[in-house]
């Protein structure tokens, strides 16, 4: 049986508090179409409280309470996250499965991933102690210098739904390892898991104001973090279009964000694949979470001398991947998250048909689900490059392909989008992966496989895929600021000024 939904409030300085206008947003599952219970939603005037909080919390005892501590200090609140989300992993899994339509398989996935990403950035706070005072060599004797990395301050983290409780700890767990504190703004559609984050935070005593967890419309609840002189930094992953509104808004006050944006990735098959293993990574790339990974590979690029053997092993087999109730055994399609995604997403179809384009398998919802918002896993040919289904982010499970003579013709093709997020290349020839690496434009480059992130390595795109990189020691660095510390350490005056002449 399913988890029921907790009732909960915003968590804003360490307790439970009720938004001040009363306000509350309901929880759809998108299997059902169905409310199954409601989050709070905060306003402006809730927001304030969490950043007044966060202010206080980050400077309290002058800082020796959290910004200050031996990186070991917070690693401890770190773990205990980890432990407690591995300790409640099945119910936060079928939390985030009814929630967000993700097949229940996925999200004990991402469950491990985010206790994992807790752990990691808990060894990187302990590591950062030694890293402090690190000598930089100056080129006069006179002067010794070096470096101090702090905690930026109090941040705003604002995310999105698809994996809801994963992307919270992207952010969350470097910034509380570099010292800083935060308001969390989960996406609307699915912040169920973040407040049992925020039930795990009052669980582990972690002291208040540290993180502030605050649910509600992204106007309401997230735009105040941008615009607010009080926030130090904001890091978001979402659509492009928000990502220019927080960026416009945070240049007002000067306030560094990192983003990480849309996608619309590439994945190169060359004619000398295994085309079975091929087929499924190039499956997986696209289908995997529904298609809702901003680097998604979801332009398939096949070389035209295997096109049609696989393409149509790609058709056949993605025919039968199984579309159900995340909840059933073995499911690897829920539904998408939402009524205004699915009607997004149908619509982006029928566009690419009056484009011209030919629906070589799915297209539709599945005839043998009545509710929910489910669409059959969609490959999409006869396309050209100007079509908008090659070109937009769909965020779906749609797949559009195009085939290729040579390499520098896959490359072009793949570097023509205004995004660069993830690529992929798939050939067993190694140096020409090698090559396409280095000439594809992309933040992640997968060889012979599409999409598995570690949190050890970089993660983030370039070009209006964002900027900042999230993830391994990157991801910290995105949370602290460096102070040079320059010393005179010759006993001789400086000597720039002769002496006044006495008189
Ligand atoms: N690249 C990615 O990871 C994602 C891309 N998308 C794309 O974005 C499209 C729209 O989906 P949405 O859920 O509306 O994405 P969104 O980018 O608007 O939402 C992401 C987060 O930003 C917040 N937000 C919205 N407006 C804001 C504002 N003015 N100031 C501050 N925060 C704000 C939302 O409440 C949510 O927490 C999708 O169809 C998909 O194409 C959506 C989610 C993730
Ligand atoms: N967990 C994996 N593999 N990927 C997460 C990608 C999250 C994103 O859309 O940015
Ligand atoms: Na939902």
């Amino acid at each position: 049986m399913a988890s029921k939904v907790p009732i909960r409030q915003l968590f804003i300085d360490g307790e439970w508090r009720a938004p001040l206008k009363g306000k509350r947003l309901p929880v759809i599952n998108p299997t059902t179409e169905e409310t199954i219970g409601e989050i709070p939603a905060a306003t402006a005037e809730d927001v304030e409280i969490a950043i007044k909080a966060a202010r206080v919390a980050f400077t309290r005892n002058r800082g020796k309470d959290w910004a200050r501590t031996p990186g070991a200090f917070r690693a401890k609140y770190l773990r205990a996250i980890a432990a407690k989300v591995i300790e409640r992993k099945s119910e936060l899994a079928e939390l985030e499965a009814l929630d967000s339509g993700k097949p229940l398989d996925e999200t004990a996935w991402d469950m491990d991933d985010v206790a994992g990403c807790f752990e990691f950035y808990a060894d990187l706070a302990e590591a950062l102690d030694s890293e402090q005072r690190a000598p930089v060599s100056l080129p006069m004797e006179a002067f010794k210098s070096h470096v101090l990395k702090e905690p930026i301050g109090v941040v705003g983290l604002i995310t999105p739904w698809n994996y809801p409780l994963l992307m919270a700890a992207w952010k969350v767990a470097p910034a509380l390892a570099a010292g800083c504190t935060a308001i969390l703004k989960p996406s609307e559609l699915t912040s169920v898991t973040c407040l049992e984050l925020a039930s795990i935070c009052k669980e582990i005593g972690l002291p208040p104001g540290v993180l502030n967890i605050v649910t509600g419309l992204g106007p309401e609840a997230g735009a105040p973090l941008p615009a607010h002189p009080d926030v130090d930094k904001v890091a978001f992953t979402g659509s492009t279009a928000t990502g220019r509104a927080i960026m416009t808004a945070a240049a007002q006050v000067i306030k560094p964000v990192s983003l990480e944006l849309g996608g619309k990735s590439p994945i190169l098959v060359f004619e000398d694949v295994d085309i079975e293993k091929a087929a499924e990574w190039a499956m997986f790339g696209c289908f995997w979470t529904n298609g809702q990974i901003c680097s998604a590979t979801s332009r398939l690029l096949v070389q035209e001398s295997i096109a049609d053997e696989f393409i149509k092993k790609l058709v056949n087999w993605t025919k039968s991947i199984k579309i159900s109730d995340p909840f059933e055994k073995g499911c690897r399609l829920g539904p998408v998250v939402s009524e205004g995604q699915y009607k997004k997403i149908l619509n982006f179809i029928s566009v690419a048909k009056e484009e011209g384009a030919t629906v070589l398998c799915g297209g539709r919802h599945p005839e043998h689900l009545k509710k929910g918002y489910f669409i059959e896993p969609t490959i999409i040919g006869n396309v050209n490059p100007s079509m908008q289904i090659w070109r937009e982010e769909v965020f779906g499970p749609v797949l559009t392909v195009m085939t290729f003579r040579t390499e520098e013709e896959a490359i072009d093709i793949a570097n023509d989008s205004h995004y660069a997020l993830g690529g992929a290349v798939l050939s067993n020839n190694a140096d020409l992966c090698n090559r396409v690496s280095e000439h594809l434009q992309a933040g992640i480059v997968w060889v012979n496989c599409s999409q598995p992130c570690f949190c050890q390595a970089p993660w983030g795109g370039n070009k209006r895929s964002g900027f900042g990189r999230e993830l391994g020691k990157w991801g910290l660095e995105n949370y602290l600021i460096v102070k040079q510390v320059t010393e005179y350490v010759s006993n001789d005056p400086w000597g720039w000024y002769p002496p006044p002449s006495k008189l």
